[in-house]
């Protein structure tokens, strides 16, 4: 079982794989908003589709709920899944940013093109914290949303669909690498008795 590390999910490093929604830290993108009583920052994330048929963009809630963790607290992954032809956003709404009890976590895997699937070796996890989202760029090799802790997580997803099941979504199984994320204590709700 290789444990991989959970690192704070930052734009710069999140960069390879897509976008983090969150207030950046140049003010490039900020203007004035709502009579003056909003900073905008816009762009800030992009909403992407190349689907080469018809499609139309989708906006679902997910509820996502705390994932089981091994009798070692160490969630393992044991998916991958692409969307081939859209960009991913995922939105948290209700989270708060100091939330320490409950947070989510974005894994992702490079694309290997010799052969045609995620490079499980190169697997990375980001701690993302309540003010932050994430979109996925298209084609991105992700995990299916992962939360830990004590509450469930609502967020709203943005992506495109053009509603034929393997366009919209691929998946990989990852059963034989045995890739794991270590769970820090304040964040193994219903698990912390391990
Ligand atoms: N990305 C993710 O968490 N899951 C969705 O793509 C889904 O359709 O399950």
């Amino acid at each position: 079982m290789r444990q991989i590390p959970l690192e704070p999910l930052t734009s710069a490093a999140f960069s390879p794989f897509g976008s983090v929604i969150a207030i950046p830290t140049s003010r490039v993108q900020a203007s004035s908003a709502n009579q003056s009583t909003a900073t905008k920052y816009s762009p800030i994330s992009p909403l992407t589709t190349t689907y080469p048929s018809k499609n139309e963009p989708l906006m679902s809630l997910f509820h996502c709920h705390p994932r089981k963790l091994t009798p070692s607290a160490t969630f393992q992954l044991q998916i991958l899944e692409r969307h081939p032809h859209t960009t991913q956003s995922f939105i948290p709404m209700g989270l708060a940013a100091s939330d320490i009890s409950t947070a989510y976590i974005v894994i992702v895997a490079p694309y290997d093109p010799v052969f045609d699937k995620p490079d499980v070796s190169r697997v990375r996890a980001f701690l993302a914290r309540g003010d932050q989202g994430v979109t996925y760029n298209v084609g991105a090799w992700h995990s299916p949303m992962v939360v830990v802790g004590e509450s469930s997580v609502l967020f709203s997803v943005i992506q495109w669909v053009n509603g034929v099941a393997k366009d919209d979504c691929t998946e990989c199984e990852v059963l034989d690498e045995e890739v794991s994320v270590q769970i820090p204590p304040s964040l193994r709700g219903k698990n912390a008795k391990l």
